[in-house]
């Protein structure tokens, strides 16, 4: 049966792409959502559907937002994907760059184009729920004076003219992206044992001394390397954090001792997904 993915965005933007990427070879269907809380509600309302949701930026950090999103959700993660991301100018054919007057993107995109946008302090940055959202208002609306930051071939999709292009700050410019999945379709398609690599956890930890300190010589003795940590305060606990770790390993066996060598020391544990990292990054 054909793949349904659940995407931020409509048609043309990276949240496509990347889905695109990832199934590379399959014929997917993408589903438009605007906003990163519909994507999981579509999830949560339709089993057989896939999703896709960008976690960080090698420029413009962590989507936050959305690490909650995943805890508070039930899909699970069975996948990632990282894509370069690579920006343009694109304006209705027949602007020039000094009569725009605004530039529309998603705040992600607007904060991975910082430099180059402050070179044109004329354009007011306003932000929109996707990139090549963004382009297809401009093009429909006809709207004269308003450019968008978009992939090409947004800009080409909806007839835009690409102004400048390559316009993020840094050239190494990639967004990891996460494949998600309703727990039952995820036992399905999630990878052996064998091939499993990498994991998603979080966790809460009581306010005693060292506490992080001895999940990690944990994580250390079992040979599980830790690929990245985010906190995040807790609501209604003051000055207390949630903790987001990826975990990437070579053994199973080992990793899942692990979690139960660490599961006593922590509260509230649970893991997000088992997955193959993404060794696409360059
Ligand atoms: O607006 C888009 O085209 C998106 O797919 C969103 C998004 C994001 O959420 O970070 C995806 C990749 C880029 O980092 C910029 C924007």
């Amino acid at each position: 049966m054909k793949k349904r993915v659940t995407i931020q965005g409509v048609a043309g933007c990276y949240h496509d792409a990347a889905a695109r990427g990832y199934f590379s070879g399959e014929d997917i269907d993408t589903i438009e959502c605007d906003s990163f809380p519909a994507l999981m509600d579509a999830l949560s309302l339709d089993a057989s559907l896939l999703g896709i949701m960008a976690i960080e930026n090698t420029i413009a950090g962590a989507l936050l937002q959305n690490h909650e999103l995943l805890r508070m959700g039930h899909a699970l993660i069975i996948g990632e994907y990282k894509m370069r991301i690579s920006h343009s100018l694109a304006a209705l054919p027949g602007q020039d760059i000094d009569e725009l007057t605004e530039v529309n993107s998603h705040p992600m995109a607007l904060r991975q184009c910082e430099q180059f946008l402050l070179r044109y302090p004329a354009m007011k940055r306003i932000e929109k729920f996707d990139t090549a959202g963004a382009a297809r208002e401009i093009a429909e609306n006809k709207l004269t004076g308003h450019a968008a930051v978009c992939g090409e071939y947004a800009a080409r999709l909806y007839g835009l003219n690409v102004l400048a292009s390559g316009i993020e700050t840094n050239k190494r410019n990639f967004t990891r992206f996460l494949i998600l999945a309703d727990p039952l379709v995820a036992a399905d398609l999630k990878p052996g044992e064998k091939d499993i690599d990498k994991s998603s956890i979080v966790f809460t930890l009581p306010h005693s001394k060292g506490a992080l300190s001895k999940v990690l010589t944990i994580l250390s003795f079992y040979d599980i390397n830790l690929s990245k940590i985010q906190s995040m305060p807790i609501i209604g606990r003051e000055w207390e954090y949630r903790f987001y770790a990826d975990l990437t390993f070579d053994s199973y066996v080992r990793y899942c001792q692990a979690i139960e060598a660490v599961r006593p020391l922590t509260n509230e544990l649970r893991v997000l997904g088992e997955y193959v990292e993404c060794k696409n990054e360059i």
